[in-house]
């Protein structure tokens, strides 16, 4: 799938991986909506983007995934201004043990929300061209992290939804890719942040920086241009891409 003139949403576009996938869609010719909660950022970046590669590429939508009415609106926003939606890329996420009912709003509910949404526009049974979703999973979507249980479980929530879709987009004919993404740990602010989010389980923070220091820790250029292979690569559907510091590899589920 080529990207030049095609339209992409990102949520959690503002900062971090979302920045990047942002910037690589765009480096590839797509026109890019960002959708995020931080206005500040989320605004700065659209401006600074509009400088670099053209008035009119990217426009910054606030946007709150826990919303269903402001999701609705933001693509709606997004389809009159660019003329439709190809890309979704659900990237939008938090970690926190504390406050874990909200985890689970953002991480696992947010992602069934703006994807459902999301069809409603890109799926060829409702009018839409299809085209390609892609779910920011984790590594603690196949194996999990003890220090953060909800967090694994929203992020298995997400493989397992991904692959779903997959599936039930070929047999009823969306015209729609569904793939995960499963990066281990990326040096941004949920990373840097971990230690005052785990809440009961901060007795594990210890054995977790025993395991960043163990696996590496990635930059978000590196898992951009995986979501950019998951995004153009039209034969994968249903995937889950590993992504870790020294390379990357296509998890293999067994067949039950
Ligand atoms: N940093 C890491 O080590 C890894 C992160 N991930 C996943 O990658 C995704 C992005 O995380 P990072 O870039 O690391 O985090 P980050 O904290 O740097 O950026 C997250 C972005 O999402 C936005 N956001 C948060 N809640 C939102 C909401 N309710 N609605 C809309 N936007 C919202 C934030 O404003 C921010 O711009 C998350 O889903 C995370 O679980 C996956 C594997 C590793
Ligand atoms: C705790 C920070 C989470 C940061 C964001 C994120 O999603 C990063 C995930 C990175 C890697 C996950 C690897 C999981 C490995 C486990 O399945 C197992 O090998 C190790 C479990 C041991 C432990 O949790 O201490």
């Amino acid at each position: 799938m080529a990207l030049d003139g095609k339209i992409a949403v990102v949520t959690g576009a503002a900062l971090g991986i979302g920045k990047a996938i942002t910037e690589t869609l765009l480096q590839n010719g797509a026109k890019v909506a960002l959708l995020d909660l931080n206005e500040t950022a989320g605004k700065s970046l659209m401006e600074t983007i509009n400088k670099l590669y053209g008035q009119g590429r990217a426009l910054f939508l606030n946007c709150n995934v826990e919303s269903e009415e402001q999701i609705k609106a933001a693509l709606q926003k997004t389809a009159e201004t660019f003329g439709g939606v190809d890309i979704l890329c659900n990237n939008a996420g938090i970690l926190n043990e504390r406050t874990w009912e909200k985890t689970v709003s953002i991480n696992l509910v947010g992602v069934i929300r703006v994807t459902y949404l999301a069809l409603e526009h890109m799926s060829k049974l409702t009018g839409g061209r299809g085209g390609v979703i892609v779910n920011t999973a984790s590594m603690a979507g196949i194996g999990p992290l003890f220090s953060c249980p909800v967090y694994t479980a929203t992020k298995h929530g997400v493989v397992g939804f991904t692959r779903a879709m997959a599936g039930a987009s070929t047999t009823s004919g969306y015209g729609v890719r569904f793939n995960a993404l499963c990066p281990s740990f990326v040096q941004t602010n949920l990373l840097s942040t971990l230690t005052s989010e785990l809440g009961q389980f901060a007795n594990l923070a210890e054995s977790t920086q025993q395991l960043i220091d163990k696996m590496g820790i990635l930059n978000v250029s590196d898992v951009a241009e995986s979501v950019l292979e998951l995004v153009t690569d039209e034969t994968k559907n249903g995937e889950a891409l590993l992504v870790f510091p020294k390379g990357k590899n296509y998890m293999t589920f067994p067949s039950l």
